[in-house]
């Protein structure tokens, strides 16, 4: 007979509440160790969407732009995109000096448009910038006091609308360079640390971005409005000759040395109205046969306020005649001649210029051309990418284009509008004058340039770059990631989780003693 085993339960019973009290402690352990690791892993939680509104108040119109982006990730780069573009009815608000008070309420149904898109309860924190550029410039040095009467106008109309509005001013002709190269870096991923960049999912967009440029290396920008013109690069000459050209950013924990010059009177509106000044410098009569129009082209222009114009009056004239007629040529070569004269190359005080006597370092680079040198080569089939085509292609395209009778021309592009139409022939000419003449592009180079309107969703031009800066979203030092990559927090989940199961199953077999395992348990 088996004796009473009595005498060994005691120890058994209190071994196993020994080794449940461990598992328990070891289970809290895991628990605690799984939430602390997701709690500061994935912090912020919400996902919350903020907005962005920029008025581009250039002089031909005004464009507003609402941006959005994640706001848990409003530090890193390439987060803020476009998701709205509105171009106010009718012209630049330099074009509202004779009723200023005429010039805000023209912005009114962009706003309204604006409303619409952000989310009611977020209007009042969404911020507003308006940004004048050279056609404001240009009326400042003209009439100061009808520009400030403008910019009170649009003042008043931006505060009386829901959103945060945070000023409306002139901006400078630095200030349009350089965020026009932060927009176009900060969209093309350029200032992305390589590890990011690796991260980066592939799209299409970026088959263009390495045709762009080669890793850690940024592309300059081309911009080209109707009445200035930028040029910013990064320059790797040590020492400037010029410092009003130069400027040191340091972003994402990367510094920056930039050269930018804005011409002002070099955007294509107001070159061409500096080559028409020259021309009356000349002209016999009130007729002027001019080879930047097409053949049968004809457009009269008013004397009366063509000088007022501080981009011509340095050319005033007295003339017989009130109005100007112009009768189209198209003959390439004679424009080229003409509009090289706008270039002036006589007197370079620096080792290397552009024109006007201006600082230039040697191009360096890839560049992204937008604005006007978009819409122009666009419209003449020459924004081929990703193989850029080369110089000579260029230019005898605009050539043939500039060779087109008026009225084969104008049946063939009925939809564009006539002022874009008949000036496409100037325009093409004045892009490689200024390219090649001006900053001294050559067909070695020529296919350093790309020219593009929008990256992704979002337009090229200073308005981004100006917003990213005014809202403080580009951080000096790259921002610190999260504690974990996310290959280790996946690893520490799984090793947390598999504790906890064991732990739990060890328990239940400790609890439910299955008879197999009785004997070898305890
Ligand atoms: N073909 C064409 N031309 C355009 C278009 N939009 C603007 N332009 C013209 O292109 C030139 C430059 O336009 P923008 O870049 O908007 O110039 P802006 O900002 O008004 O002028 P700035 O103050 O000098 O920057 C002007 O002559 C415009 O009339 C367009 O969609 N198509
Ligand atoms: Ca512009």
């Amino acid at each position: 007979m088996d004796e009473p085993k009595v005498t060994g339960t005691k120890p058994k019973m209190s071994s196993t509440r020994m080794i449940l009290l461990i598992l328990a402690f070891l289970s809290t352990l895991a628990v605690i160790a799984l939430i602390a690791v997701a709690v500061t892993q994935n912090q912020p939680l919400p996902e919350n969407i903020k907005y962005g509104i920029v008025l581009d108040a250039g002089s031909s119109h005004t464009n507003l732009y609402v941006y959005e982006w994640p706001a848990e990730k409003e530090n890193d780069t390439g987060v803020v995109k476009q998701v709205e573009v509105c171009k106010v009815e009718g012209p630049g608000i330099s074009g509202y000096s004779h009723a200023p008070e005429k010039a805000g309420p023209s912005l009114e149904q962009c706003l309204q448009q604006a409303k619409e898109v952000i989310p009611s309860a977020q209007h009042k924190e969404t911020p507003v910038y308006l940004g004048a550029t050279a056609g404001m410039r240009l009326l400042r040095l003209q009439n100061e006091s009808a520009a400030d009467k403008v910019l009170s106008s649009v003042g008043n109309t931006l505060r009386s609308a829901p959103f945060n509005f945070q000023g409306a001013r002139i901006i400078t002709g630095q200030e349009e360079g350089a965020y026009g190269w932060i927009t176009i870096n900060y969209l093309l991923g350029n200032f992305k640390q390589l590890i990011n960049l690796l991260r980066a999912e592939t799209s299409g967009w970026k088959k263009l971005l390495h045709s762009l440029k080669s890793l850690s290396e940024t592309s300059g920008a081309l911009d080209l409005g109707g009445a200035s013109t930028q040029i910013t690069f990064v320059s790797k000459e040590l020492t400037s000759e010029s410092p009003e050209n130069q400027l040191y950013f340091r972003l994402y924990g990367k510094d920056y040395q930039v050269y930018t010059h804005s011409f002002l009177c070099y955007g294509k509106d107001q070159a061409l109205q500096q080559k028409l000044a020259r021309d009356l410098q000349t002209v016999e009569n009130s007729l002027l046969p001019d080879p930047c129009f097409h053949k049968g082209y004809e457009r009269t222009i008013n004397i009366s306020d063509f000088f007022k114009n501080p981009c011509t009056s340095e050319k005033k004239t007295q003339l017989p005649f009130s109005q100007l007629y112009i009768k189209g040529e198209g003959d390439y070569q004679k424009c080229r001649e003409n509009i090289q004269n706008l270039f002036d190359k006589s007197n370079c005080p620096y080792s290397s210029c552009s024109f006007n006597g201006i600082y230039l370092p040697p191009l360096q680079g890839d560049f992204g051309a937008f604005s006007a040198f978009y819409f122009v080569m666009n419209f003449l089939n020459l924004t081929s990418e990703p193989n850029p085509l080369a110089l000579n292609k260029v230019t005898s395209t605009i050539e043939r284009f500039c060779a087109r009778p008026w009225q084969e021309v104008k049946t063939a592009y009925h939809h564009i509008k006539e002022k874009y139409l008949s000036e496409y022939c100037f325009s093409g000419i004045y892009i490689l004058s200024l390219l090649e003449n001006g900053y001294e592009f050559t067909e070695n180079n020529w296919q350093m340039i790309h020219f593009l309107g929008k990256i992704e969703s979002s337009d090229a031009g200073w308005t981004l770059g100006y917003m990213l800066n005014l809202t403080n979203m580009i951080p000096a030092e790259e921002p610190a990631g999260p504690p974990l990559s996310h290959g280790s927090y996946v690893g520490l989940m799984v090793l947390c989780s598999l504790v906890l199961v064991s732990v739990l199953l060890f328990a239940w077999l400790l609890l439910h003693k299955p008879k197999c395992l009785q004997k070898g348990i305890v």
